[in-house]
């Protein structure tokens, strides 16, 4: 089940392109690190690569034929912060059941404690947000999550823990990743390769 995109051009409105011709390819269970100035694009491929948004050229395929549009979609995406991402007036348990019921196991390996759940998003830190959004994110039937910039903003022992659950399950289930960011020690760790978006 492979995520292609094939010569994808993408620019707001009538502006100047974005960018071109890209064209990416990542296997089940391939780790792959996008890296680039600010303002390049990238978290715009993102949203592509996820199905937020269309391109004005080119395709993106998941498995052989075009995204899904409906059902739960098999590219997830993490954004930086979490507090963008989720509904203020729905407490923790709401959101994490969303889209499916995460397992006692996920919720442990993220670290994520029960008395937590019936608190409301603003009662939690950005770490402890953010370990929600992974855990939603990584339903039964994700085959790709991209990490844009997932854990910037977060503490080196949080940062580990979440990176730490999140390889751990994309080994068992062979889930490729899309890691989007500045920090090129991550990036090594992580990343089986890396796409320069500077070219
Ligand atoms: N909805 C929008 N309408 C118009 N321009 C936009 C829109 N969203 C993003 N842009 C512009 O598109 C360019 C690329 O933005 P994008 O967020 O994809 O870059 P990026 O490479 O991810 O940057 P960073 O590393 O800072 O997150 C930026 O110049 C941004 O201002």
């Amino acid at each position: 089940m492979q995520l292609e995109a094939k010569d994808i051009g993408f620019r707001y409105g009538d502006g100047p392109w974005l960018f071109q011709g890209v064209n990416l390819t990542l296997e089940p269970g391939e780790i792959v690190g996008i890296t680039g100035p600010s303002g390049r694009g990238k978290t715009t491929l993102c949203r592509i690569l996820a199905g937020f948004e269309a391109p004005i050229e080119g395709a993106v395929h998941f498995n052989g034929a075009p995204l899904p549009n409906n059902g739960y979609h098999p590219v997830q995406m993490v954004l930086q912060h979490p507090e963008k991402a989720i509904n203020p007036r729905w407490k923790m348990h709401k959101i994490l059941n969303e889209g499916y019921q995460p397992d006692k196991e996920l919720l442990d390996l993220l670290g994520i404690e029960r008395e937590w759940l019936t608190r409301w998003p603003h009662e939690l830190s950005g770490g402890e947000l953010q370990r929600f959004c992974v855990a939603r994110a990584l339903g039964p039937n994700t085959r790709y999550l991209i990490a844009d910039e997932m854990t910037t903003m977060l503490d080196a022992n949080t940062q580990a823990q979440i990176w730490h659950a999140v390889i751990e399950i994309a080994k068992k289930r062979e889930m490729g990743i899309i890691v989007v960011t500045h920090e090129s020690n991550l990036m090594r760790r992580l990343c089986h390769r890396v796409i320069d978006f500077n070219k």
